[in-house]
């Protein structure tokens, strides 16, 4: 398949760091409850990601799907410091330091670009928060990993990081669609330098359906000759979000880098994000969110 030269924007990270700002996820569709084996498919999807310029991989440990990231970045033949990986600790409660040995063993790699603490909800306390985050701040400084960041983080948790912290959080990983925009913390992030990235951007136009962004989306991805999943990843990049999605088509994948070719304009965006605060949708975490907390 032809590659799409427009270059993937880059965001500037607090650190000095740059991100691309689309990301390829290892996670929901190629996700292993049980370790079952390395998984072909899951690798010959990252190599097809990677040759079409997919260059932000996003990872975890939970989603067992580490080794095939390896054997992808190897077998891709690009090299490493072309990428830009990011892995996550689950619980950052237990030894954040041998986790992360253990996901860059996995990986084959001396070092992540990103590492995040996955999600805050297995912390009692602030001071648990806090402690495990300078945790994060040494395995920086040992150069383990470039930047640091956290993923499912609300105000609160933030609030608690950054009354110790040395090093601010690089990024919050966060879902993120027209129908869970989160001003609060967006604002909160913009305040202290914190970049958001997306997950489930995709979700007002595949899972979330039927709702109030379907027309509007159907209208913009006629005007702009791309899918609404294109709109959707562009209406992340153009509030400085960097989208993470995924597909196991090679099309999707392909289509999904047109995001790069257009712009959507102030308006556009004012009236999804009017139309989506009709709804409220979520696709993760669900079971440990409370409705209240679509800050
Ligand atoms: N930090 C966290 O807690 C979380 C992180 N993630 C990360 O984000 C990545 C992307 O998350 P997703 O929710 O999968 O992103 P997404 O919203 O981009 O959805 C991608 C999914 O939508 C499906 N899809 C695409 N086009 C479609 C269409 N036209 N109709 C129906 N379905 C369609 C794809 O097959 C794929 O499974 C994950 O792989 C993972 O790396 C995901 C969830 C939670
Ligand atoms: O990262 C979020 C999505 C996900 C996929 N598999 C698991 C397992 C445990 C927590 C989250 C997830």
């Amino acid at each position: 398949m032809a590659k799409i030269h427009t270059p993937i924007p880059s965001l500037k990270l607090n650190d000095g760091t740059s991100m691309p700002m689309l990301g390829y996820g290892t996670g929901t569709a190629w996700y292993k409850k049980t370790d079952t084996g390395l998984d072909q498919a899951c690798i010959d999807s990252i190599k097809l990601a990677i040759g079409l310029d997919y260059t932000h991989l996003d990872g975890a440990e939970v989603y067992k799907t580490e080794p095939e990231l390896g054997i992808a970045i190897k077998e891709s033949g690009v090299p490493r410091e072309k990428l830009y990986v990011v892995t996550k600790v689950l619980n950052a409660k237990e030894d954040v330091e041998g986790s992360l040995k253990t996901s860059l063993k996995k990986l084959q790699l001396d070092y992540v670009d990103l590492y995040l603490i996955h999600q805050p909800f297995w912390a009692k306390s602030d001071e648990e928060l806090q402690s495990s985050w300078a945790e994060m701040e040494k395995l920086k400084e040992a150069g383990l990993t470039k930047s640091i960041g956290v993923s499912n983080y609300l105000q609160n948790h933030l609030e608690a990081v950054l009354k110790t912290a040395k090093v601010v959080p690089a990024c919050n990983q966060i879902e993120f669609h027209p129908y869970l925009q989160h001003p609060g913390l967006l604002d909160f992030h913009k305040k202290h330098g914190i970049a958001t990235t997306a997950y489930g951007p995709l979700s007002a136009a595949t899972k979330a359906k039927p709702g109030p962004t379907d027309d509007f989306l159907a209208a913009l991805a006629k005007k702009y000759a791309v899918s609404e999943g294109e709109i959707s990843l562009r209406w992340c990049i153009d509030q400085d979000v960097v989208p993470i999605t995924t597909s196991g088509k090679e099309q999707r994948l392909s289509d999904y880098l047109r995001a790069a070719t257009f712009k959507l304009t102030p308006a556009e965006i004012k009236e999804m994000n009017e139309l989506g605060q009709q709804k409220h949708y979520r696709g993760f975490w669900g079971h440990i969110f409370s409705e209240d907390d679509r800050s």
